[in-house]
C-alpha cells in the first residue's frame, strides 16, 4: 500500500513539475542522464508580427500569476523515460537505435518550417491557450494548413490542458469540425478548456480562431481523454515507477 501511495505521489510530483517547470525539468527529475534542452516556445526570427504581439500580450497576463507560460524543450530524451513510455502502455518495445532518434512530433522541424507555438495555462479557469503559426512544410490544400497538422496541434493543446489539470492521459476520441481553412504561415489561437470529469474520462473542448477572433476556423467538442493513471496499474508499471525514481 505504501508503495502504491509512493507511486501516486511520484506521478503527482511529475505533473506538478510539468506544469510549473515544463518537460525539461520533468525529464531531468527522473533521469541521471545529462539533458540538453532549449525552450522552443520563445520568440524566434521566424515568428510573425502577429505571433509576437499575441505572445507579448499573454506574457503580460502572466505577470499577475493568473496565466503561466509553459516552456517547451527539445532534449536528448533519457532512456528510462522511453522505457517508461514503451512499457507503460503495454506496447512492444521499439529498437534502441530508433529510440535514440525519437523526439516530440511538434518539435521535429527546423525553426519556422513546421509547428511554431507557445502555450499558456490558466489554473483557476482550467484553460490552455496555444498560439500557433503553421509553417510551409505543413501545407495541405495549396496555400493552406493541412487538416492533420491542425489536428495535431489541437490534440497537443487538449493534452497539455489535461495533463496540467488531471495528469497522465491518452487521447481516446477526438472530434474536429473544420469550418474555415487556415492560410499557411498565418497565426491562430487554439483555446481549450476542461469541461467535466467522469470517472477516468476527462472531457475537454477547444476552438481555433483567427487572431482578430472574427473567423472560427475549427472546433472540437466533447473529445474524450482517458486518464490511465492510477486506475490501470500492473506490477510491471509499479516496478518501472520505482526504477524511475532511482
Ligand atoms: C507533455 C504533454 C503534452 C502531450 C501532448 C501530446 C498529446 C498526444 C496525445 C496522443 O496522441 S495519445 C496517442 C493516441 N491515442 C492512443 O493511441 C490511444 C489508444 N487507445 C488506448 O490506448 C485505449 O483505448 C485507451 C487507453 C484510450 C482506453 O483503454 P482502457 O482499457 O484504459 O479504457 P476502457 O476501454 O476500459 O474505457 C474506459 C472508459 O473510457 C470510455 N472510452 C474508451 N474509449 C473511448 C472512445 N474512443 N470514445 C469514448 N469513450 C471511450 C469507455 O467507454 C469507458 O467508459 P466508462 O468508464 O464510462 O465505462
Amino acid at each position: 500500500m505504501d508503495g502504491c501511495l509512493h507511486c501516486v505521489f511520484t506521478w503527482q510530483k511529475a505533473c506538478s513539475i510539468f506544469h510549473t517547470q515544463g518537460w525539461k525539468h520533468l525529464r531531468r527529475s527522473f533521469s541521471t542522464e545529462k539533458v540538453i534542452h532549449k525552450d522552443h516556445s520563445l520568440p524566434n526570427p521566424s515568428w510573425s508580427k502577429d505571433l509576437r504581439l499575441l505572445f507579448d500580450q499573454f506574457m503580460k497576463k502572466c505577470e499577475d500569476g493568473s496565466w503561466k507560460h509553459l516552456p517547451s524543450s527539445e532534449c536528448k530524451v533519457p532512456q528510462r523515460i522511453h522505457s517508461f513510455k514503451t512499457y507503460f502502455l503495454d506496447s512492444k518495445p521499439v529498437k534502441e537505435d530508433q529510440l535514440s532518434q525519437a523526439r516530440p512530433f511538434t518539435r521535429s522541424y527546423e525553426v519556422g518550417q513546421g509547428f511554431e507555438y507557445a502555450m499558456f495555462y490558466n489554473e483557476d479557469e482550467k484553460r490552455t491557450v496555444c498560439l500557433f503559426q503553421g509553417g510551409p512544410y505543413l501545407e495541405g490544400p495549396p496555400g493552406f494548413l493541412h487538416g492533420g497538422a491542425l489536428a495535431t496541434m489541437i490534440d497537443t493543446t487538449l493534452g497539455v490542458c489535461t495533463i496540467s489539470c488531471m495528469g497522465l492521459f491518452m487521447t481516446a476520441n477526438l472530434n474536429i469540425n473544420f469550418k474555415s481553412p487556415i492560410p499557411l504561415c498565418s497565426v491562430v489561437v487554439i483555446s481549450s478548456q476542461l469541461d467535466k470529469v467522469e470517472g477516468r474520462k476527462v472531457f475537454v473542448s477547444c476552438n481555433v480562431r483567427s487572431v482578430d477572433e472574427k473567423t472560427l476556423h475549427s472546433d472540437a467538442t466533447d473529445p474524450v481523454l482517458v486518464i490511465l493513471y492510477p486506475y490501470r496499474m500492473t506490477f510491471l508499471h509499479l516496478i518501472l515507477l520505482f526504477s524511475l525514481q532511482r
